[in-house]
């Protein structure tokens, strides 16, 4: 079992004194702003140094990330200062905790595959086969990364056989299980509590051993780690959008969490077998079937990968697809993450003046452009929101009766009355080959239970309907 380190002792004194920092140079940037390099005055020794503002939010980053520095794979913090600091000359003198990171000379991960002139499975497996030991270690700890993506894997020098490691804990959480007793109004609830919630079924129905916990945050790092493999074989992610926009579209998480995507002939046709499978069970669309870290560890294509080249390198070196590749991944994490205080619904009756209740539901609003979007769309019905929630009730409750499929298509078909012409849930029912009587298909009542709870998440927000619910 790994050993977490405990925080170090945050110094107060001024960070000037130890270190010489590079004001005016960077090493990258990301959401806290550069991080820039540093020499100890001690002993000339170079690191890294990022500077995050002093709140809950970076004190939690900092502590997960010393907890999880004591192994070869993750960036070690050799100190943190607690320094107040005019970093903008617009600004204020401000609180910041100034990490003092190991330094990072190899860069990102993506950008040294983009040189590389041999690129073949078998280094592809050495590098993922590092990450992947970076996060077996995290959730050893029981701390989820939550934003495991290629700017965050980076090398500790230029030479061949470089160290990768895992950087940046921002999103990093301490996995408390907190996800095994999901609350909710089964009507209106994010599709990843609907997972924890069938999971919960299964382990109470014997299904599933108790002693493997689920959470849904660690199966997350696994989904990441299947989307970053897949884009080190071929070049390019598995999820995109054929319109590219700064939002995560709704026809992308349809697509995520159907699971549907393909391996291209040109790209793949030489990968392996092993490695497909690998892709495959790390994207599972359900979860809690997902392969775990060890499950990982232990596949045999991590340490018997063939010396097939990969056509990655080539498609890497276009600097602009390399950043929208990251764009699209970060997005998707963002889409994926459940919100630290999740959101959970009231009763009318519950809520306070309706001022406040419909100035909190627009503060609530996470993705603006769906609201804009939902603000135009028609008003449904109160019986046909009440025929769409029926179909999520009734695929997240155990089954009541043996007749299980003749009541789901009941549901549908008296769902479609009331909600003849909206194509949304049209397209949902396609994926299941609806003939306007019944499914042809097997239908994944968990995966149907998110694509309609999102379609009313889309179609009540900014409605009418909203003013029945109030988010606290
Ligand atoms: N230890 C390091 N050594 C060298 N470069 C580093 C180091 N840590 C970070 N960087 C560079 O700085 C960039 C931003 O760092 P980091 O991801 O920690 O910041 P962030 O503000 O949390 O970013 P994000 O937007 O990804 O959340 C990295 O992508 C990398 O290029």
């Amino acid at each position: 079992m790994a050993e977490g380190r405990s925080c170090p002792r945050i110094k107060t004194h001024s960070i000037l004194k130890d270190f010489d920092v590079f004001w005016n140079q960077k090493l990258g940037t990301g959401i806290s702003g550069p991080v820039r390099p540093c020499v100890k005055k001690l002993n000339k020794e170079r690191f890294a140094l990022k500077c995050v503002p002093d709140n809950p939010r970076s004190r939690t980053e900092v502590n997960l990330h010393v907890m999880c520095s004591g192994h070869p794979n993750v960036v070690q913090v050799l100190d943190v200062y607690a320094n107040d600091l005019q970093l903008h000359e617009d600004e204020p003198r401000k609180p910041y905790l100034l990490m003092v990171l190991e330094m990072m000379e190899g860069g990102e991960l993506f950008d040294r595959i983009s040189k590389e002139q041999k690129f073949t499975e078998r280094k592809a497996a050495m590098y993922f086969k590092q990450v992947a030991d970076a996060v077996r270690h995290c959730h050893d700890l029981n701390v989820a990364h939550r934003d495991l993506k290629p700017e965050n894997l980076l090398l500790k020098d230029n030479t061949e056989d470089a160290q990768i490691k895992l950087s940046d804990f921002g999103f990093a959480k301490i996995d408390d299980g907190n996800l095994q007793t999901p609350y909710f109004t089964p009507y209106y609830v994010a599709p990843q509590i609907l997972e924890a919630h069938r999971h919960q079924t299964r382990i109470k129905k014997g299904l599933i051993p108790t002693s493997k916990p689920y959470t849904y945050d660690k199966s997350c790092d696994m989904w990441s780690l299947g989307v970053i493999l897949y884009i080190m074989l071929s070049g390019y992610p598995p999820f995109y959008s054929e319109t590219p926009s700064r939002q995560i579209t709704t026809e992308m998480k349809r697509k995520i969490l159907l699971g549907d995507y393909q391996f291209p002939e040109t790209e793949w046709q030489q990968v392996s077998e092993e490695a497909k499978s690998v892709v495959k069970s790390l994207l599972h669309t359900d979860p809690s079937c997902r392969m775990t870290v060890y499950e990982l560890l232990s596949h045999t294509w991590l340490n018997n990968a063939p010396d097939t080249h990969l056509s990655s390198p080539a498609v890497f070196s276009d600097k602009e697809g390399l950043a929208d590749i990251n764009l699209a991944h970060s997005q998707q994490l963002t889409s994926m993450r459940i919100p630290d205080c999740p959101l959970t619904l009231k009763s009318l009756a519950e809520s306070e003046n309706p001022i406040i209740r419909k100035r909190k539901l627009r503060k609530s609003s996470v993705d603006d452009s769906v609201c804009q979007d939902c603000i135009k769309k028609p008003t449904l019905s109160p019986t046909a929101l009440k025929s769409l929630r029926d179909i999520i009730g009734y695929c997240i409750l155990p089954p009541k009766v043996d007749d299980d499929e003749n009541v789901l298509n009941d549901l549908v078909a008296k769902c479609l009355k009331h909600n003849p012409e909206e194509n949304g849930f049209h397209s949902i029912l396609s994926t299941w080959d609806w003939d306007g009587k019944r499914f042809n298909s097997k239908v994944d009542k968990s995966q149907l239970a998110h694509l309609v709870s999102e379609l009313v998440q889309t179609l009540t927000r900014g409605s009418n309907h909203t003013e029945e619910t109030d988010v606290s």
